[in-house]
């Protein structure tokens, strides 16, 4: 018998959290059975979602017997929206952990791409014994590179894009988003659009964080060492948006990690070379 085809809307699903002062709503796509749980946080750019970030990355998974949660951060996609004035990445933890409770789920492995990494590691120091593995991606800490000015050209169009939606500040930000850029189509600059336009709520939140407070996403170098997760770090050679040097700072602090760079590579290594990526990601997660 073939396997159900996974998509958006079979697996779309809601959990209400409450968290300390926290009530929200949240959204996530629930795929495939299995007694492992492999959880996927997106990165922080206007119209992002689990689903825009991983489409690429599930099925593998999936196939290989996890259970893939893809969740939908406090102020993207179909959650609820949040002026968060602290740090994001905490945020992110902090309601992770609340969907995990209410999934009964006591421990997942994380994947997270950019925000998502840098939430990633905020997790595994608060909830140490809810996690498995870690991978991460393109992100895992804020703080500053120490060969690329701060914040990046990428981050800077990515704010601009936040205060200016729209489809020429779209295609200013993805340009320099991936290394190849004849992968971007014109359907794909349209769905992100869309999906940004859908909640101009979120977009203006965003803007209120950051004025709020500019780090959203604090440098966790100094606590990288009380991380016992195995953690597998991934990186694009050319990501103009969170630079490569980050990724040698994460395996310089974190004891069990191991780095990979992929050349020809931006800040989508998960979409850039999704077959190798999976492959890298099934094998480390299995052995
Ligand atoms: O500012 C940071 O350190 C994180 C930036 C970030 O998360 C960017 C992510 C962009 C995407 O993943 C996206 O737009 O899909």
């Amino acid at each position: 018998m073939t396997a159900p085809t996974i998509t958006e809307a079979s697996t779309s699903q809601f959990a209400r959290i409450n968290a300390g002062e926290l009530d929200l709503l949240i959204h996530y796509n629930d795929c495939g059975q299995g007694d492992e749980t492999v959880v996927m946080l997106h990165g922080s750019g206007p119209g992002a979602s689990g689903w825009a970030n991983f489409n690429r990355n599930i099925e593998p998974l999936v196939a290989a017997g996890f259970r893939v949660i893809l969740m939908d951060c406090p102020g993207w996609s179909k959650s609820d929206s949040i002026v968060c004035d602290g740090s994001r990445s905490d945020l992110n933890a902090i309601v992770l952990k609340g969907l995990l409770d209410a999934l009964g789920i006591e421990k997942a492995h994380i994947l997270g791409n950019s925000m998502g990494g840098h939430s990633a590691v905020a997790f595994a120091l608060r909830y140490p014994q809810r996690v498995g593995k870690l991978v991460l991606m393109g992100g895992g800490t804020g703080g500053a590179s120490l060969f690329t000015p701060m914040p990046t050209e990428g981050i800077k169009r990515l704010q601009g894009l936040y205060r200016e939606p729209t489809i020429e500040n779209l295609k200013a930000m993805m340009e320099i988003f991936v290394f190849d850029t004849g992968d971007l189509t014109e359907e794909l600059f349209q769905a992100r659009l869309d999906n940004m336009l859908a909640r101009r709520d979120h977009l203006e939140n965003f803007v209120k964080s950051l004025q709020a407070n500019p780090k959203q996403f604090p440098d966790f170098s100094p606590r990288l060492g009380e991380i016992n997760a195995e953690t597998l770090v991934i990186w694009g050679r050319q990501d103009r948006f969170v630079p490569m040097d980050t990724g040698l700072r994460l395996v310089a602090g974190l004891p069990n990690s191991e780095l990979h760079v992929f050349n020809r590579c931006g800040h989508w290594a998960q979409w850039e070379h999704a077959d190798k990526f999976n492959r890298m990601v099934l094998d480390f997660l299995t052995h």
